[in-house]
């Protein structure tokens, strides 16, 4: 029996929800920002990098999302498109608002950093009336990621998502992605996030993100087993763990525990790791595939885009995930 009962025959498998960016990658690596001149454009924005990553697999997807009245925009709703994503629920901002842009440095492959320009991006424009119930009904499962919460309105308009869902069945997947550069304080952040997370079927967070959702409250134990209890005393049925290049822990509300390890990689830079995962876990879940399946396949995913230069132009498909699963198959800590 699946771990995750999503409702059958409807018209989406996933709809993502929050950020469409544009991430610009350093083209000259290996070396900080203030010595590189030319960067290549990728679509970027951690919940349109999972959509790409699940679509590409196979997943019949959706997007909620505002997008900017200018090139990147346009640029950001043709990619989608190209990759077989609805768009029906992206809007266009009609306010003068711009695209958030991610100027990635790759200082060697362990040290790389985002420099965000958000100042007015239009994803965080999105309305609550903007969200459209006819929409989000059409999915077996909404993707809601954590730094749509950040500020108003696109805050009002996740609890505006997220209320549908509910209302009609679809299964929550919550995907914490803090990003510090768009909140004014932790203690805000692990609030709003926890309210999310409250009505969340499965929960995928790194530790430190889980720690923000317990800190506010005075639970704070950096401990998995802890964090798995607590959110399956609400709504959740799995809580996955992410814990970088030492891999990733999942809980089933069953009792069981799930570890699982990394792929071999030719690092080039570590961001994409989670958004590739993912996309892959969540392609696992609808397939009907046991925790520790779902897992393997995310981490190979992820040891593909961690090897790339980019994010969403990386993500890979069923038959190159398999393909690395192939070469490491006698390894039993994978
Ligand atoms: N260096 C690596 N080599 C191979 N696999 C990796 C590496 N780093 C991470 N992974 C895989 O990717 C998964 C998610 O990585 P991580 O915990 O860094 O997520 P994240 O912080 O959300 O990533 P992102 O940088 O995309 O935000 C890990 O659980 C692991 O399976
Ligand atoms: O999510 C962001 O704003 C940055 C992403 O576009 C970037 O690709 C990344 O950090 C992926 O995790």
């Amino acid at each position: 029996m699946s771990l995750i009962s999503f409702p059958a025959d409807r018209p989406l498998d996933l709809i993502a929800l929050g950020r469409l960016c544009i991430d610009m990658n350093a083209n000259e690596i290996n070396r900080p920002m203030e010595e590189t001149l030319t960067f290549t454009k990728y679509l970027g924005g951690s919940p349109a990098n999972i959509a790409i990553a699940a679509a590409r697999l196979g997943v019949r997807t959706g997007f909620v999302g505002k997008v900017a009245d200018d090139q990147f925009g346009r640029f950001i709703r043709q990619y989608l498109t190209k990759e077989g994503i609805n768009t029906d629920n992206v809007v266009t901002d009609r306010t003068g608002s711009v695209t958030g842009l991610a100027f990635t440095e790759i200082r060697s492959p362990q040290d790389c950093s985002i420099l965000m320009y958000r100042d007015n991006a239009a994803d965080l424009k999105l309305a609550p009336g903007e969200v459209k119930e006819d929409y989000i009904k059409q999915a077996k499962a909404l993707l809601i990621s954590g730094t749509a919460l950040a500020k108003s309105p696109s805050r009002e308009a996740v609890f505006m998502a997220l209320e549908y869902a509910v209302k009609h069945g679809v299964r929550v997947i919550f995907d914490v992605d803090y990003r510090p550069y768009s909140w004014n304080s932790l203690e805000e952040t692990g609030i709003y996030c926890r309210m999310v997370a409250e009505k969340s079927d499965v929960i995928i967070a790194g530790r430190e993100e889980f720690d923000l959702m317990e800190a506010p409250f005075g639970e704070l134990r950096h401990d998995d087993w802890y964090t798995a209890e607590m959110w399956f005393r609400c709504k959740a049925r799995l809580v996955l763990v992410k814990h970088g290049s030492k891999g990733s822990i999942a809980f089933t509300k069953d009792g069981k525990t799930y570890r699982a390890g990394t792929f071999p990689a030719n690092v080039v830079k570590t961001f994409g790791a989670g958004d590739s995962f993912a996309g892959a876990f969540i392609y696992g879940l609808f397939q009907g595939w046991s925790v520790d399946r779902c897992q393997q396949f995310g981490s190979a995913s992820a040891s593909i885009v961690v090897s790339s230069h980019s994010c969403s132009d990386a993500m890979p498909t069923v038959e190159q995930i398999e393909a690395v699963i192939a070469q490491h198959s006698g390894r039993n800590d994978l």
